[in-house]
């Protein structure tokens, strides 16, 4: 719509038109009705007139597409507010009109928002932010300028359909070449002009296919102001003879345009299909995946037979010839799926291999029987960018015909992590127009519906169990479930509410997929492929007991070998859908890590405390603490190893606490020198935090023991933030950012490892202390990982506290040793105290003997190892039989007192007095690149002997 001018502008256009009109007479030679602008006069310009009237035509053409160019920008929104935080609302797009300068807001589905007449154009960017109609917004890229869209129309027009072209395109097809695809005016955001003539040129030799299809909105025409969309629906455009047939998104028609204006066809016109409006949203047939012309459709053997195309970018496997009847029944022609360019440039190439994996599994490629797999990498190798390429790949096209192979995508994560998920669509797909919706406090999944074109849904496990019923009715066509170790007991309400959403495609992204034992392995299979390793009393009978009974010292060869056969068979199964790569692949891109393993000899009134404990349990038969199960006596010995304090602080104290409780002195005498541990981390804290003013993270399983340390924190002045159980999701993720940024002066971290452990990234810190452990390896290697992830700019220092000559160090060497009871024994035992016998006998006593000397490292005298303790000269003189415990003689150990030029160079900046007193032994790891940490080696040999 054009506006009305003011006089003066009136006056100057006049002018320039007339000056326009003089250059097209001199140009056309013709002197006699030359008039100089100046002398315009009635007759002059009624002598004119004809010509005039002509240029007329021209100019106000002219000023007409000058008028109607615009500016498109990508933009997010939100209501004004004064929050501090403050979230976006929502996608648009702002189009700005250049002349007189208006800037109208839309929402993602094309509905009308507001408008702005005052800015300043030149400051128009990405990034810039302003008010429209009341929301204020960020623009994100430019999808294209007046030029560019007008060319875009000409190229669209011109280049690609004219019916010239299409014999041409005949022709080529007949040869059998791949085409490039034109590209959509979004997909050109980010070329260049030469790129896109190159681009029109290619185009010209090369040809197309006649039909295309657009992904669009639609709505029943209406005159009402306020519009919004029906739903998502395909625009199917034959360009032979001009016909549009609009679908909805179940396919049913719904309208059909027998004489399409294929210049029209450009990305964000509206349009008028039968009696409905379509706005057109994206090419489904854009530049990837390249379309096969072939009378026949081709079958690719191998990667060599597909031609790489100009941008390079990587090429996933194509179907295997023998499933492809099944795969492809309609005999589509198959397509080469190319992963996007800018992806393509990201991935590591481990990240490369684990998309070509996952597109295999989701495709069938692997078995036709099964689309689903399990991504079992190591922390921090980038699984989630690994999903969301495949994701993001199979949202764009696919092999057969380059139909889209989803539509649509929901992701499932504890809840502490679905915004990092959000923010890692943002980060890595946000250039690609594609967004995350996450369901979740305010918004419902019913606000979802009017996005319905947002390709990904994220929620939180709990809150899909309790939402189960409404995301049934959306259609997921993949489901990616994050540290999918929660799935691995398959009797739980939220494996049967997420088998009830029926989604063909299962991913579970975890890097701890064997925590236990081998039925939360087969759970976690049955999740993702029902029925390939058959039911659960099969797969017991013939992979867990032979590979259980070959754990026992004493089995016999034959046992032996019949699990290393199973062992084999399970391996080989497995491999069709599992994926698993070790930390160390992640050396090069990171900076180095170094791991202490730091044995302590427990304070006088722990070493007390210890042997009293350990006594009334051992002599409970004949008093009244009769009834003491090996589980309280190890709680208690537990909390010993943190501070004795810990026992008096409990809610529901027993005979054993409060025995031992009158044994304690007061409790204002006591202090951080009462602990061993807590002495060290007090020493720790004033040299790396207070004098070097490095931020450290501090982890403990227990909430009480993270308290302590919080009043360590407070004692010493340090300001620290906290991640437990109880911190709220939005709190958890601001406390991460602020701690992670460089302005915050928070020094410490304290991390509760089971509630925080997971996908947390906290790399603001370059230290980290692991408190205690915990019986389950998974979750301490969890822990440790926090801190070396991408985006680490320093040396990394992990310690892993241990108290020596009691249960602390049992529970490591078991981590190390053997395959431990883990997290469900313990569980068990707390349900079923019969259970607990699952320990054998010589378990329990070894756990519970009363220990004579505490100023000894028995993990150092069980691995046999005659070095002298000072991180050099390491030999073994007998290995143990036990590969697990080998492990430790990859790492240095160093005997106290500690050579101070070790204490430097391996920055532990703790005083000498102290270390000579109670720090008795510190493992070191020897070679940083190897990064095989004991639990990750430990977690890879269980892995290794089961099924790797
Ligand atoms: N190719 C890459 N280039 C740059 N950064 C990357 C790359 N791949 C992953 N990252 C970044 O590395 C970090 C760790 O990735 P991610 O969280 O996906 O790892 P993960 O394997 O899921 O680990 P965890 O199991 O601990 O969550 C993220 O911040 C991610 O953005």
């Amino acid at each position: 719509m054009r506006r009305s001018c003011a006089p003066s502008m009136l006056k100057e256009r006049e002018i320039e038109k007339r000056r326009k009109i003089d250059k097209l007479f001199e140009k056309e030679g013709d002197s006699d009705d030359k008039v100089s602008s100046t002398t315009l006069n009635e007759q002059s310009w009624g002598t004119s007139r004809n010509r005039s009237t002509q240029f007329e035509e021209q100019t106000a053409k002219e000023n007409n597409d000058t008028f109607n160019s615009k500016i498109i920008f990508n933009a997010v929104w939100r209501e004004m507010t004064k929050k501090k935080h403050k979230t976006w609302d929502g996608d648009g797009l702002l189009e700005v009109q250049l002349n007189p300068p208006r800037a109208v807001l839309k929402d993602s589905t094309g509905r009308y928002m507001g408008t702005n007449a005052k800015f300043e154009i030149n400051n128009l960017e990405e990034g810039y932010q302003m008010v429209v109609g009341g929301k204020e917004i960020e623009l994100l890229e430019q999808i294209t300028d007046g030029n560019q869209y007008f060319a875009i129309r000409k190229q669209y027009a011109e280049n690609r359909w004219n019916s010239e072209e299409k014999v041409q395109s005949k022709e080529a097809s007949k040869k059998g070449k791949i085409t490039t695809l034109f590209q959509t005016p979004y997909n050109l955001k980010h070329e260049k002009l030469e790129d896109r003539n190159n681009e029109t040129k290619n185009v010209q030799e090369n040809k197309l296919t006649e039909k295309l299809s657009f992904n669009v909105v639609w709505r029943e025409k209406t005159t009402k102001k306020n519009k919004t969309w029906n739903g998502d629906g395909v625009f199917d455009v034959n360009s032979d003879v001009k016909r549009g047939v609009l679908k909805d998104e179940k396919g049913q028609e719904l309208g059909i345009e027998e004489n399409v204006n294929l210049s029209d066809l450009v990305i964000g016109s509206i349009l008028l299909i039968g009696d409905k409006e379509i706005e057109i949203l994206e090419v489904v047939t854009s530049n990837q995946p390249q379309i096969l012309i072939e009378e026949k459709p081709k079958i690719f053997t191998s990667r060599e037979n597909m031609r790489i195309t100009k941008t390079d970018g990587f090429i996933l496997p194509c179907p295997p010839e023998n499933y492809i009847g099944i795969l492809n029944p309609t005999n589509l022609p198959i397509l080469a799926v190319e992963v996007s360019y800018r992806l393509a440039q990201l991935l590591r190439p481990h990240q490369k291999d684990g998309v070509s994996f996952l597109y295999e599994c989701v495709m069938g490629f692997q078995n036709p029987k099964y689309r689903g797999c399990i991504l079992a990498d190591e922390m921090g190798l980038g699984k989630t960018l690994q999903c969301l390429t495949l994701a993001h790949t199979l949202l764009k096209g696919g092999p057969y015909g380059g139909e889209r192979v989803l539509h649509r995508v929901l992701i499932a994560a504890p809840s502490s992590l679905t915004r990092n998920w959000e923010n890692e669509v943002n980060k890595w797909l946000k250039c690609e127009r594609m967004y995350a919706f996450v369901v979740g406090g305010k918004h419902k999944l019913g606000s979802y519906f009017k996005q319905q074109h947002v390709p990904f849904v994220i929620a939180s496990y709990e809150f899909l169990l309790s939402n189960v019923a409404e995301f049934q009715c959306l259609k997921f066509d993949m489901l990616i479930c994050d540290e999918g170790h929660r799935l691995k007991n398959e009797s739980t309400k939220i494996v049967a509410a997420l088998r009830e959403l029926n989604i063909p495609r299962r991913v579970i992204i975890t890097g701890t997929p064997v925590q236990n034992d081998l039925r939360e392995f087969y759970s976690l299979i049955e999740f993702v492929n029902p029925g390939i390793l058959g039911n659960y009393e099969e797969f017991h009978s013939h992979f867990e007991i032979p590979l259980q009974q070959s754990q026992c010292p004493e089995a016999s060869t034959e046992v032996k070998n019949l699990a290393a056969e199973r062992s084999k068979e399970l391996k080989q199964i497995s491999e069709t859908f599992m994926l698993r790569r070790l930390q160390n692949v992640n050396g090069q891109y990171l900076p180095k890590k170094y791991e202490y393993i730091c044995f302590v000899q427990p304070s006088e009134l722990q070493q007390f405390l210890l042997q009293k404990a350990l006594h009334l349990y051992t002599q409970r038969k004949e008093t009244i603490l009769k009834d003491l199960t090996p589980l309280q006596i190890i709680t208690v010995l537990k909390k010993i190893c943190n501070h004795p304090s810990l026992v008096a602080r409990t809610k529901t104290p027993n005979l054993l606490t409060r025995t031992l409780e009158r044994c304690l002195p007061d409790c204002t005498e006591m202090g951080p020198f009462d602990s061993a541990k807590l002495e060290l981390v007090q020493h720790f804290l004033i040299s790396s935090a207070i004098q070097s003013g490095e931020k450290c993270v501090l982890v403990s399983n227990h909430t009480k023991t993270l308290n302590m340390l919080q009043g360590l924190c407070d004692f010493l002045n340090i300001k620290c933030l906290r991640l437990d159980g109880s911190t709220s999701v939005g709190e958890r993720n601001d406390n991460v950012e602020k701690f992670n940024s460089d302005s915050d002066d928070s020094l410490v971290f304290l991390l509760s490892a089971k509630a925080g452990g997971v996908g947390l990234n906290l790399i603001g810190a370059s230290r980290l202390v692991l408190f205690d452990n915990d019986w389950n390896p998974a979750i301490d290697a969890q822990a440790i990982s926090r801190i070396w992830r991408d985006g680490q700019t320093r040396d990394v220092h992990i310690y892993r506290l241990v108290t020596a000559g009691c249960i602390e160090e049992k529970i490591f060497q078991r981590q190390t040793a053997k395959l431990s009871l883990g997290d469900c024994v313990i569980q068990n035992a707390v349900e079923n105290n019969e259970n607990i016998m699952k320990f054998t006998a010589e378990d329990l006593s070894n756990l519970f003997c009363l220990q004579e000397d505490y100023s000894f490292c028995q993990t150092h005298e069980n691995l046999n190892c005659n070095c002298n303790g000072d991180g050099e000269n390491l030999t073994l003189e007998t290995k143990t039989n036990n590969h697990n415990i080998n492990a430790l003689t990859n790492w240095k150990h160093y005997k106290s007192p500690f050579d101070t030029n070790f204490l430097e160079v391996f920055s532990f900046l703790i005083s000498n007095v102290y270390i000579y007193k109670t720090l008795l032994y510190i493992f070191r790891l020897l070679a940083w690149k190897m990064q095989a940490t004991i639990l990750c080696s430990y977690l890879a040999l269980r892995l290794n002997r089961f099924i790797l």
